[in-house]
């Protein structure tokens, strides 16, 4: 059985996709984001998704991509900020190489700014990602097998990290 090196979880602005992709350059492996393998199959970037045909059918389509990709890929793995919300992913992650990338409110909000590429964050950035952490840190923990603090740490410091908490697990 195929499994990721890594599958990178956290809030939107933790760094996922931009360690995650540092990170595969390190360890050399291929790196994947399910949000571009979403928007693959949908012919559309994300936010047109949420606007054309919601929420719950990005959710839907994030699933599926999410199982797949645990199937199939052997590098590094990055996954939307709210695929863990679906009880089949938390199961399904059970086992893999699950690294947080912890991020606080204020670096948050910096790192996404008015990002408009993240629907759920369009209005009110702040009072947005305040309630979303609320939600899933609590799912984030529980569901990581390696957690790095990524406040006021620049990505490549990050990538360090974790490329040696990986080495020290598979040691
Ligand atoms: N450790 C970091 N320090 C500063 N900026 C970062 C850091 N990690 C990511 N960024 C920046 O924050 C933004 C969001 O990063 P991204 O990798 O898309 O996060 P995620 O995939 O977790 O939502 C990008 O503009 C990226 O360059
Ligand atoms: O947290 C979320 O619910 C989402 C995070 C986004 O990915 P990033 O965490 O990579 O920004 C993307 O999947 C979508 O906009 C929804
Ligand atoms: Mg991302």
């Amino acid at each position: 059985m195929t499994r990721p090196a890594a599958v990178l979880i956290g809030p939107p602005g933790s760094g996922k996709s931009t360690v995650g992709q540092g990170l595969a350059e390190r360890l050399g492996l291929p790196f994947r984001d399910t949000d571009a393998d979403v928007e693959a199959v949908a012919g559309k970037p994300i936010a047109e998704i949420f606007i054309d045909d919601g929420e719950e059918h990005f959710r839907a389509l994030e699933r599926e991509a999410v199982a797949r990709a645990l199937a199939e890929h052997e590098g590094v793995l990055a996954l939307g900020g709210g695929a863990i919300l679906d009880p089949g992913t938390q199961q399904a992650l059970s086992g893999h190489t699950v690294v947080y990338l912890q991020v606080g409110l204020s670096d948050a909000v910096k790192r996404v700014g008015l990002a408009s590429a993240r629907p759920l964050l369009v209005l009110n950035p702040r009072s947005q990602l305040r309630k979303l952490l609320e939600e899933r840190l609590p799912i984030y923990e529980r569901l990581a097998v390696i957690s790095v603090d990524t406040d006021g740490r620049e990505p490549a410091e990050v990538v360090d990290e974790v490329a040696a908490a990986i080495e020290e697990r598979t040691r």
